[in-house]
């Protein structure tokens, strides 16, 4: 599903944002990714998105190299991934209906088909009755939900999510956690990028840590017991 070897991102001179870098995550897997500010956590998400190049290595995901991927092919590649981020990216002038069928229209679905999809997606975060609302006037929470639905509304295999409770508070960043884990139970593979130490050790999910661009650890459910 995703894969990288020996990959290493360098910016500038001197030390690599990412450096030597090797992992492979399974379909269906839900796995954090957790790091120091700077560890190279948002460089590893652009990397998957190719949003950026790899100075070095190969990266595959979906079965398909990226590395190899035309520029022309780049926004077939993404529709198989679904991105959500810290601060929503939810467009302010359109309400939460129009914000998640966006997503299908730009891919040409019909208007028959994102009109009986958009509510089965709203539905599944929570959100059927908040359809008209617009983002400012939803909490941060609810937003959340409404990237989530809209990331997940083309079906993507991977739902990756750089620090998506980043700007929550508890209550909230346990919801979106449950939804997360949720989905990732019907199947999408889940990568979540978080600071959040304490979701990580609650969450009992596969954690790869990185350190300075390097993978210091990868545990699995059960291994810190042995902590
Ligand atoms: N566009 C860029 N140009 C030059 N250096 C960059 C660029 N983006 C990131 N870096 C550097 O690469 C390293 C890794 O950054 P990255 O954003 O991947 O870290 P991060 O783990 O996501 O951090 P945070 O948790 O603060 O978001 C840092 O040293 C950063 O300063």
């Amino acid at each position: 599903m995703i894969t990288l070897e020996h990959v290493s991102k360098a910016y500038t001179a001197g030390i690599p944002a990412l450096n030597d870098v090797s992992l492979h995550i399974d379909k269906g897997e839900f796995v954090f990714i957790v790091g120091d500010s700077g560890s190279g956590k948002s460089t590893l998400i652009k990397l998957l998105l190719k949003e950026l190049d790899p100075t070095e290595g190969v990266i595959t995901v979906n079965g398909r190299n990226v590395n190899k991927i035309r520029r022309r092919q780049i926004p077939k590649f993404r529709r198989k991934i679904g991105v959500v981020f810290q601060d929503y990216r939810l467009l302010k002038d359109r309400n939460v209906y129009d914000n998640v069928a966006f997503a299908q229209k730009v891919i040409g679905e019909s208007n028959k088909h994102i009109k009986k999809r958009v509510p089965v997606m709203l539905s599944m975060v929570g959100l059927a009755p908040k359809y008209k609302s617009f983002p400012d006037q939803m909490s941060g929470g609810e937003q959340q939900r409404v990237a989530i639905a809209r990331a997940l509304i083309n079906e993507p295999e991977i739902l990756l999510a750089d620090e998506p409770t980043g700007n929550l508070d508890n209550n909230n960043t346990w919801e979106i956690m449950k939804l997360l884990e949720e989905i990732n139970n019907r199947g999408t593979t889940v990568v979540v990028v978080t600071h959040n130490l304490e979701i990580v050790k609650v969450m009992k999910k596969r954690v790869i840590t990185i350190k300075r661009g390097t993978i210091v650890s990868d545990t699995r459910m059960g291994d810190e017991n042995a902590n």
